[in-house]
Formats: C-alpha cells, sequence, structure tokens
C-alpha cells in the first residue's frame, strides 16, 4: 500500500507536496496526471479536447486502479488528480488507504492555478469553474479523507511537514 495518497482540487498542490515528501522519505513517487501523460503521450488538456472529458475519466479509473494494485508502489507517496474522486469505484478502492486531503480556499487555488490553459476543465472562467468545482468536490475528498490539510497561506513545505506528522 502507498505511504501516503493525496487528494484535492487543482492548485491544493498535490503534485508540489508529493514530490517534496517523496524526495524528504525517500519514498516512490507517483503522480497520476503524469502517468497518464506517459502513457498517452499526449497533455491531459489534447486528451480532453480530442477525446472528452468521459474518455479521460475512464484512463483515470484504469490508472488509479493500476496504481493502488502495484506493488512497486508500496510505500510510494501518490498524487491523484483533482478529479480522480469523481469516480465512485475509486472512491471505494480508497477505503483502508492512508488518505490526505489537501484542502485549498477559493483565493489561494486562483492564485496558484492561474489563467494557463493546462486544466482544461477551469478553461472560460478560471474564477467561476474554481469556485463551483471547489464547492461540489469537497464531500467527496472529505468522504474519501483520513486525515484533511488546510494549505491556504502555507508553504508547500509546512504543508509536507504538516503531511508528516499526521502519518507519523
Ligand atoms: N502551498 C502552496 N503555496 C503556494 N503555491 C503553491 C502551493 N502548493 C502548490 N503551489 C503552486 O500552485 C501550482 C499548482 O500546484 P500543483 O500542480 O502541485 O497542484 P495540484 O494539486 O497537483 O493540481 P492538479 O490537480 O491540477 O494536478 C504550482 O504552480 C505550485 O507551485
Ligand atoms: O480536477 C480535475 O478534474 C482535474 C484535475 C487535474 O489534476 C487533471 O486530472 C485534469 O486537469 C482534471
Ligand atoms: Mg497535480
Amino acid at each position: 500500500m502507498p505511504k501516503v495518497v493525496l487528494v484535492g482540487p487543482m492548485g491544493a498542490g498535490k503534485s508540489t507536496v508529493a514530490a517534496l515528501l517523496a524526495a524528504q522519505w525517500g519514498a516512490p513517487l507517483r503522480d497520476v496526471d503524469t502517468e497518464i501523460e506517459a502513457a498517452e503521450g499526449r497533455a491531459i488538456s489534447d486528451i480532453f479536447v480530442d477525446d472528452g472529458e468521459a474518455h479521460f475519466r475512464a484512463l483515470e479509473r484504469a490508472a488509479v486502479a493500476a496504481v493502488l494494485d502495484d506493488p512497486a508502489a508500496a510505500g510510494a507517496v501518490v498524487a491523484l488528480g483533482g478529479g480522480a474522486v469523481l469516480d465512485e469505484g475509486t472512491r471505494a478502492r480508497l477505503a483502508g488507504h492512508p488518505v490526505v486531503f489537501l484542502r485549498v480556499g477559493f483565493a489561494d487555488a486562483v492564485k496558484r492555478v492561474g489563467l494557463g490553459s493546462s486544466r482544461p476543465l477551469l478553461l472560460g472562467n478560471v474564477r467561476s469553474r474554481t469556485k463551483a468545482l471547489l464547492e461540489e468536490r469537497a464531500p467527496l475528498y472529505d468522504e474519501v479523507a483520513v486525515h484533511t490539510v488546510d494549505t491556504d497561506e502555507r508553504t508547500p513545505a509546512e504543508v509536507a511537514a504538516e503531511v508528516t506528522r499526521l502519518l507519523s
């Protein structure tokens, strides 16, 4: 089983904090978004444009399951994509895992994700999309999480230290 599975919205810092924790713990790093992009040979934004969100979600469901079942992911730091918890089967699979919800509020989330086009679900109106997604998904992150860490006005290093403290 992984040592930690980070969940939370876009801009929560899952990828950033996962990389820090993996380096600090000397543990393998598994970032599911990155693994999907590597397997597909294209960016997530291109998967959304070419094949649509439903196709991306199917790839994501399989990629999360593959990581959770992978013996090589024992003791790893795993970062999930922001929407992985939308899938009921994924939520069920996370039961019993050390899942940490990195919470982020609206203001910090908007500052962190910026206006780039790499997050297809925020295209159009970053502020209103961010607000809606944060509200819709908060109950799903709460459902799967064993611990919640508030990341607002904290550096990635401070967030990583809090995750380490909670899991030790
Ligand atoms: N605690 C923090 N304070 C300030 N900036 C942060 C913090 N955590 C992450 N960031 C910055 O916010 C941006 C988004 O972080 P990151 O890519 O780690 O988020 P994510 O949760 O993995 O998002 P996604 O779901 O889109 O993969 C990056 O530019 C990162 O440097
Ligand atoms: O919150 C989401 O739905 C997403 C978050 C990212 O991690 C990527 O998985 C993708 O951009 C979708
Ligand atoms: Mg990420």
